[in-house]
């Protein structure tokens, strides 16, 4: 079964299989959303059904909360939770510092809600995410409809100004329609030219009037899991300074790899 993974995909399962570990018997673990984290909550699902693990998990989207429930992980809500243990999400892109470009798959501002709250966070990806600088991949915003079309000209024009935005801003869709967030915002995909600063390009933006919450994670995560296609995963801890790769066995977790629908 395993031999039927494509390479990104066993990468991204051998990053989720290893951040797994991190997850301990009685935490609130953040639950990331993306297809990498799809992974992670399989695995997760199947240590609470066949080693009695006792976790609470606290979705980033309702398309995990979904998927969550389905393997048997009890989900609260961050409400109910308060403060996190463990957050394990994907990203679009890290950098050497460990920050991200998230929001590819829309959940970003519970993705980032959920992160800040939590003790750790730890990124999952194949290695094709690893940039040497943030900003290849359009950099989702999430901005609410009110007026999206002046939030828009507002945030092209500031960015242009700043020689930030290179070709210009794009509304996510979702077929002919307007892509609609969990909290009923749309998205706008920044096509960047270059970040010389990031943190500071998140402040800008998150300034602007319509502007719900940036994709950018600065200072947030705290190790990245690493996952490539031969099967190697790779651990580098930002706070501990550590690198460390080992190799997965896959013949264990077979059964995971029936249903993903992610
Ligand atoms: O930020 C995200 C969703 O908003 C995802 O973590 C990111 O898009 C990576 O997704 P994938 O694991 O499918 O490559």
């Amino acid at each position: 079964m395993a031999g039927e993974l494509s390479p990104i995909d066993k990468a991204k399962f051998v990053a989720a299989k290893r951040a797994s570990q991190y997850v301990e018997d009685g935490m609130r673990v953040g639950l990331g959303t993306g297809s990498t984290a799809a992974w992670l909550v399989r695995c997760l699902g199947e240590m609470v059904r066949d080693d009695g693990l006792r976790i609470k998990g606290v979705p980033t989207s309702s398309r995990t909360a979904m998927l969550a429930r389905d393997v048997g992980i009890e989900v609260i809500s961050l409400d109910e939770a308060k403060w996190l243990d463990l957050t394990i999400d994907g990203a679009d892109e890290f950098d050497g510092d460990l920050n991200l470009i998230k929001g590819g798959g829309g959940a970003l501002l519970q993705e980032k809600i959920v992160a800040t709250a939590s003790d750790q966070m730890i990124v999952i990806a194949d290695i094709g995410k690893e940039v040497e600088s943030l900003g290849a991949f359009p950099l989702p915003i999430e901005v609410i409809p009110f007026g999206w079309q002046t939030t828009q000209a507002l945030v092209e024009e500031t960015l242009i100004s700043m020689d930030v935005l290179g070709r210009t801003s794009t509304l996510r869709m979702n077929g002919d329609v307007p892509f609609v967030t969990d909290e009923g915002n749309h998205i706008l995909d920044l096509h960047l030219n270059r970040i010389g600063n990031p943190r500071q390009l998140a402040l800008v933006i998150n300034q602007m009037p319509g502007v719900v919450e940036n994709g950018l994670f600065i200072d947030i995560c705290d190790a990245v899991v690493i996952g490539y296609g031969d099967g190697r995963v790779e651990v580098r801890d930002i706070n501990e300074g550590t690198s460390s790769t080992e190799r997965l066995d896959f013949v264990e977790t077979d059964n995971l790899f029936s249903d993903l629908s992610d």
